[in-house]
């Protein structure tokens, strides 16, 4: 079985590392003319779906979008991430979840295990309750083949105060969840691959700022949202990331999405350029 990293890196290298965010916005559903209901969600999202196929290796719906169509927006979700994973696109669910060990469990059984209904290669998940309460989870997406992003630095600017706190040894809270991620992915490091333990951090914030040692970070995935509407430009990768640019997976939801139906495809040819450049 191909773990997470091996999927990603094979992806990346084969179709750039642009991840395009699913994000049904009642706002952009009224830019392309559809309704603010499942149904749309739906339409919109396999559109995108469409478009992204050819063009990049990774997608990334937004679970919130869906949610609040209740139990039919959920059913458009999985039929979204079934129709994107069948097309041979990577899935990263962006649900940022995260509980006690126990419930995390529950939440495996939902999106990351082999057959679950939400089934995806990736979840985001929110490692504020320590990211050791999520090894039961991170242990049954290996076991299935997947993984998850543990949010470490995250692009809103509401974050900067809790994620660079410092503990008495001077080590700031997104570093401390980096150097975690990376732990987990130290078999991975040593065989020279990417491991399943991604980080969120976001292209917005500073990594002098959050105290992340880049250094530590060659077998992590980073997927860093960010860039477009939130300001973050996608040809400075390089400078935002430094040394850790190798394993960056930048994400675009609005920049993208916006350009509606038929500009999309050359929206995300745009958008690509970019990041090559
Ligand atoms: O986990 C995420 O994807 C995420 C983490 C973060 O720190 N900041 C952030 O914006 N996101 C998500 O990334 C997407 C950003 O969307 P745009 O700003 O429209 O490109 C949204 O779906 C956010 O929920």
């Amino acid at each position: 079985m191909t773990g997470l990293g091996a999927r990603l890196r094979a992806a990346t290298d084969a179709r750039g590392p642009l991840c395009v965010g699913i994000d049904p916005h009642a706002a952009l559903l009224r830019t392309w003319g559809l309704p603010d209901t499942a149904a749309g969600a739906r339409e919109f999202a396999l559109a995108v779906v469409e478009a992204a196929a050819p063009r990049v290796g990774i997608i990334k719906p937004q679970a919130a979008f869906f949610e609040r169509f209740g139990s039919a927006g959920i059913a458009v979700l999985e039929e979204v991430i079934l129709a994107a994973r069948s097309a041979g696109l990577l899935v990263i669910a962006d649900a940022k979840r995260g509980d006690i060990g126990s419930t995390a469990e529950g939440y495996a059984a939902a999106w990351l295990a082999s057959g679950a209904p939400l089934e995806s290669d990736a979840l985001t998940v929110a490692p504020y309750l320590g990211l050791g309460a999520l090894d039961p989870l991170i242990r049954i997406a290996q076991e299935s083949g997947n993984g998850v992003f543990a949010l470490a630095s995250t692009s809103n600017p509401e974050g900067v105060a809790l994620q660079s706190a410092r503990s008495t040894d001077g080590t700031t809270v997104a570093a401390t969840i980096a150097r975690e991620a990376a732990e987990r992915n130290a078999a991975a490091a040593e065989a020279g691959e990417w491991g399943d333990v991604g980080v969120v951090i976001g292209a917005t914030r500073s990594l002098a700022v959050s105290g992340i040692a880049t250094a530590c970070l060659a077998a992590t995935p980073i997927l860093a949202p960010g860039f477009g509407a939130q300001g973050a430009q996608l040809g400075d990768i390089a400078a935002i990331f430094g040394e850790a640019a190798a394993t960056v997976i930048p994400s675009v939801s609005r920049s993208v999405l916006e350009a509606g139906r038929a500009g999309l495809a050359a929206a995300i040819d745009a958008h690509r350029a970019e990041v090559v450049a």
